[in-house]
């Protein structure tokens, strides 16, 4: 596979359930090799989107390809080269994680044994024990390994660490970045801003059934409005800081000035740097605030 080609596309993609509209004339293009997440507020449709991407529900309207093929005609054609983590995953009570993943490994044609076994010693999930018993972290674990380990080419996940310790969620990043590495595909939906921030290289942000922007993370990272506290020998230069391109605000304390400044904070650095600059604390860039901008939705009553 190159990583010019385009592993999902949907165009005008729509669902209605009776007369509510779930899904809006989704366009969207998801180049290989790179990880998508997925946000919005409960009920955007995240969930619908990676239903009709999996295959699960037939659009209303318009169409999902996913390497090439109509995600609910050709399903059988591409089920291989994708792994899919349900959201609300209550599978199979009755059977232990290894008859569970026994049986989704048939499904698949066949899977390395090793494999498994390595991602479930990597998890830390005890594949002896039955799936109705496990926790519910425990059981998120049997399906990440389920979505995983016959190495898709696109993993399509909803709410991937939903109930993954912090560990483990680390562990999962780690994995996702391995799969990355290897030129494989990720789409995932995450209600957990600071989570797709850690992993994603694009993100796509939905409200209400509708595409609202879709924006590679760095970039996101660069309309947020950043902090820095910066101390001065004397007194704060005030008015050079204020003319410094991106500074919104400045506040001063004593010999401290308090700066919000969007995008790069390369210029506010050097037009100080002349002065006696005792101390520099830059604060995390608030995308929270650049994210809740985008959901907040304006037409709302
Ligand atoms: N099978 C269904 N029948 C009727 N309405 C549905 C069905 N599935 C989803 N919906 C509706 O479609 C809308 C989108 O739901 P969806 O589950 O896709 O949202 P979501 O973004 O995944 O939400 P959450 O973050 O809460 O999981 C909601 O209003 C939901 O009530």
């Amino acid at each position: 596979m190159t990583n010019h080609e385009t592993v999902i596309k949907t165009r005008g993609l729509t669902k209605r359930f009776g007369r509510r509209t779930a899904l809006d004339r989704l366009d969207l293009e998801v180049p290989a090799g790179v990880i998508v997440g997925y946000l919005g507020p409960n009920g955007a449709g995240k969930t619908t989107t990676i239903r009709l991407l999996a295959g699960l529900i037939r659009p209303s309207a318009g169409s999902a390809l996913v390497f090439g093929f109509d995600a609910a005609d050709q399903y059988d054609t591409i089920q291989r080269r994708i792994g899919y983590l349900p959201g609300d995953f209550v599978a199979y009570p009755d059977l232990t994680g290894a008859q569970y993943l026994e049986y989704f490994a048939r499904l698949y044609g066949g899977v390395d044994r090793n494999r498994i076994e390595l991602l479930a010693k990597r998890f830390d999930l005890d594949l002896t024990v039955r799936i109705g018993t496990l926790s519910r972290g425990n059981r998120q674990k049997a399906g990440i390994i389920q979505a995983f380990m016959h190495e898709p080419d696109l993993l399509i996940l909803d709410e991937p660490t939903a109930g993954l310790d912090p560990l483990m969620q680390r562990e999962f990043r780690a994995l996702l970045r391995e799969t990355r590495q290897a030129g494989r595909t990720v789409f995932l939906s995450s209600h957990v801003l600071s989570e797709v921030e850690a992993v994603a290289d694009t993100v796509a942000i939905l409200r209400a059934g509708r595409l609202v922007t879709v924006q590679s993370v760095q970039a996101l990272k660069d309309r947020a409005r950043r902090r820095l506290d910066l101390t001065f020998a004397g007194s704060p230069p005030a008015g050079r800081i204020h003319a410094v391109p991106g500074v919104q605000q400045v506040t001063l304390d004593g010999h401290t000035a308090h700066v919000a400044v969007t995008g790069s904070t390369a210029e506010l650095i050097k037009a100080v740097a002349p002065y006696d600059v005792t101390n520099v604390l830059s604060h995390e860039a608030d995308l929270e605030a650049v994210f809740l901008d985008f959901y907040d939705d304006p037409e709302a009553p």
